[in-house]
């Protein structure tokens, strides 16, 4: 029963992924999404709902025959994918979380004389393009600031735009992703100041995706470094009031085990990448990029491509990263 709802819901979603007319997206949107509601999360295949096998866009088999094949750079990563990695791209030198802050939107618009929802719509094409892509060349986990703490600040139509945006492309692409792709989600950042309307949307994609295996999307939604940081010490505090804790305990295990970012054994991020040429952090991921690798674009958002991406690993395979240590 629950392939014939599917099946069609699929295909109009990619036929309307080929329009670049952002206003007709989200009725189709939604209809996926009401469609993660007939699924029973509960009943899997494997570590997968069961609705998997419908979208697997290549079978195993046929996955371990182009390995078998393949002349060029193979390797076969944990989820039995084939990864081939372009260029001089080593598998064993890849950052295992990557994060990423987009910006240069409002410059985008500006230089081809566009309403800034242009730029945001083309820059959720782009989105997607570099989830896809991180997902085939094996990173492990990807955390994308899309809306900060500061971003109400913005003018409110901007604001509600990209709201509505964003609830629409989690309905749309990332349960896509999750139902076909084994895609595990969340979002990080402060909800409650979230509609309820959202919240409940990020609630059920969450907890659709929470058996998945493969790549970790995070989305960092109404983040700000120092709210986390603000946070994980309240809740630490809280604990010492309640004699739960004794004070000489806290250590930074401690500490992180109090950040959004403890949703899974998730390590913190190695590379960090920014488009749009600032050279600044931006209040994001303050705690975790301790020692991450910095990498600065000059690249708009909306013209970020997956070249770009590549360049970025490969600057990043030619660091060398000591951790306060001596030179190996
Ligand atoms: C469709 C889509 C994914 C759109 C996202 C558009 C958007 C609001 C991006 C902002 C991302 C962000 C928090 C950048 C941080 O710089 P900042 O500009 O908040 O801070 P700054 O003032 O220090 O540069």
């Amino acid at each position: 029963m629950q392939i014939s709802v599917l099946l069609p819901i699929k295909s109009t979603i990619i036929s309307s992924s080929s329009d670049h007319h952002y206003h007709h997206h989200m009725s189709s949107e939604k209809t996926l999404f009401s469609s993660l509601k007939l699924c029973n999360p509960q009943k899997k295949i494997g570590n997968r709902p069961n609705i998997f096998e419908c979208f697997s866009p290549i079978s195993s088999k046929s996955r371990l025959a182009a390995a078998s094949d393949s002349t060029a750079k193979a390797e076969i990563d944990d989820e039995k994918r084939v990864i081939q990695l372009p260029g001089d791209l080593r598998p064993e030198l890849l950052p295992k979380h990557v994060a990423l802050i987009i910006d240069g939107h409002g410059r985008w618009a500006k230089n081809k004389g566009l309403p800034i929802e242009h730029a945001h719509y083309e820059s959720k094409q782009k989105l997607k393009q570099l989830i896809l892509n991180c997902r085939k060349f094996g990173i492990k986990i990807l955390t994308v600031y899309v809306f900060s703490t500061e971003n109400w600040n913005r003018p409110k139509d901007e604001v509600d735009f990209l709201l509505a945006h964003f609830e629409g492309f989690i309905q749309s692409f990332i349960t896509e992703q999750i139902m076909g792709q084994d895609l595990r989600f969340s979002v990080i950042g402060d909800k409650s100041k979230l509609s309820q309307s959202m919240q409940s949307t990020i609630s059920s994609v969450e907890e659709f995706a929470k058996c998945n295996r493969g790549m970790h999307f995070l989305m960092a939604l109404n983040y700000g470094g120092r709210y986390e940081i603000t946070e994980a010490s309240k809740k630490i505090a809280c604990k010492v009031e309640q004699g739960i804790l004794r004070a000489e305990d806290i250590n930074e295990s401690v500490f992180e085990q109090q950040l959004l970012t403890n949703v899974t054994e998730l390590p913190n991020p190695d590379l960090l990448i920014r488009t749009g040429g600032e050279l600044r952090v931006s209040n994001f991921l303050l705690w975790q990029m301790a020692y991450a690798e910095f990498y600065f674009s000059s690249k708009l958002f909306a013209d970020f491509e997956e070249a770009d991406l590549i360049e970025a690993l490969s600057s990043f395979q030619r660091r060398q990263r000591r951790f306060g240590g001596r030179k190996k």
